[in-house]
């Protein structure tokens, strides 16, 4: 087959070379990859799309705008100049995508409204933050904070904690990351409860109990803990709303590892800083980065993570798996794994 009936696939992402060979590798004779390391910033969070575009020299932004026009399948978004990908990549049929949510990133751009095809990372971070769940929840529970506070005071003073065996957990979202964390709270012996958005859903492995989730107030006051794992949409957007926060159970703790946006986050503050919450463990924002004048920075009830509890050794070799998958399913044009879906919003 000619260079000229390959298909050119774009690697947007710094990846390690060994990843871009296992790409190169798959099916040499049908994709072409082009992978410029140098133009593109490393490690591969720096490029963030949460946080707004990134930023390149002006030389490298022109070979960079030759490299789009040529592209037919991406790895990883244009961030540079994101919302204009259909007319700066206009062969582009196809984004394969390394982050899970990538719903209000499209938005945002415009780009739902485009005719390409994207696909998620999801699935990809669920171990990882499931772990960061198990953390928060552990480190306020074994009270952590107070620990660091009696050591601080070199003071010797032998005391009790709840721990999490026996305690009640509610898990918003049930997909990758929820049934991850569903697992883990139940190994850990925690009463795991779920929601759910139409009835003859079944549970996943682990929970014990699934509530409605129009329903989802009249649950709060009677679960010690809230984890938020589920993709923002216009229907998560404010799901725990200030009137969710205050039926909050007195000393309850809350994780949120889906977006910022899914808790009303002035309200959650209030609730840290009369200690009505226990502690929040929080890997997402409402803004990302998180602004210097945010009262989370200063609360010691909060463990923070910059949006990077997912972020670990083996991500981009999970996501090129996808990616591989994905091209397999794309040479024998069958469904793609992790389609986003633009009516459902993720
Ligand atoms: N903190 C981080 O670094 C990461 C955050 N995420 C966030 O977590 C979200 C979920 O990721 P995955 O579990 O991999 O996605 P997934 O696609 O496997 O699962 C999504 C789940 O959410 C449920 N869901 C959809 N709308 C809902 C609603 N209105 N209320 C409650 N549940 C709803 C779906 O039924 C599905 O079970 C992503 O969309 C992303 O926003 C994902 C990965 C990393
Ligand atoms: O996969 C997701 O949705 C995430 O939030 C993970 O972070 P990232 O987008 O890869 O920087």
């Amino acid at each position: 087959m000619s260079n000229a009936s390959k298909l050119t696939i774009l690697i947007a992402s710094p990846l390690e070379e060994e990843h871009v060979e296992r790409i190169r590798a798959f099916a040499p004779d049908r994709f072409e990859v082009i992978h410029e390391p140098s133009l593109l910033p490393t490690p591969r969070y720096v490029a963030d799309h949460h946080g707004g575009p990134r930023t390149m020299s002006e030389e490298n932004k022109s070979r960079w705008a030759e490299h789009l026009k040529q592209a037919d399948i991406l790895f990883d978004f244009d961030l540079v100049d994101p919302a204009n990908l259909p007319s700066r990549a206009p062969r582009v049929q196809w984004v394969q995508a390394t982050s899970a949510g990538i719903g209000e990133f499209l938005k945002r751009t415009g780009l739902e409204s485009s005719s390409i095809r994207f696909t998620t990372a999801s699935g990809v971070h669920a171990r990882p933050l499931a772990e960061f769940a198990m953390l928060g929840l552990l480190y306020f529970f074994r009270d952590v904070p107070g620990l660091q506070r009696v050591k601080a005071a070199r003071h010797w003073e032998r005391y009790t904690v709840e721990g999490i065996e026996g305690k009640r957990v509610l898990i918003v979202g049930l997909g990758s990351l929820g049934q991850a964390v569903a697992r883990d709270a139940a190994h850990f012996g925690m009463e795991v409860w779920g929601t759910r958005r139409r009835a003859g859903v079944e549970a996943p492995e682990g929970v014990s109990r699934l509530i409605d989730q129009s329903r989802i107030i009249e649950a709060l006051p009677e679960v010690d803990a809230l984890v938020l794992a589920c993709p923002l949409t216009p229907e998560t957007h404010l799901l725990i709303d200030k009137a969710e926060v205050e039926a909050l159970k007195p000393g309850a703790v809350v994780v949120n590892i889906a977006r910022g946006q899914v808790i009303n986050e002035p309200s959650l503050v209030e609730a840290l800083q009369s200690g009505r919450v226990r502690g929040a463990a929080l890997d997402v924002f409402t803004v990302e980065p998180l602004p210097q004048e945010s009262p989370l920075w200063d609360l010691s009830n909060v463990l923070f993570s910059p949006h990077s509890a997912s972020t670990v050794a083996a991500e981009n070799s999970r996501i090129v798996d996808i990616f591989i998958d994905n091209l397999g399913r794309f040479l024998r044009d069958e469904p793609l794994r992790n389609q986003f879906e633009r009516e459902r919003g993720y």
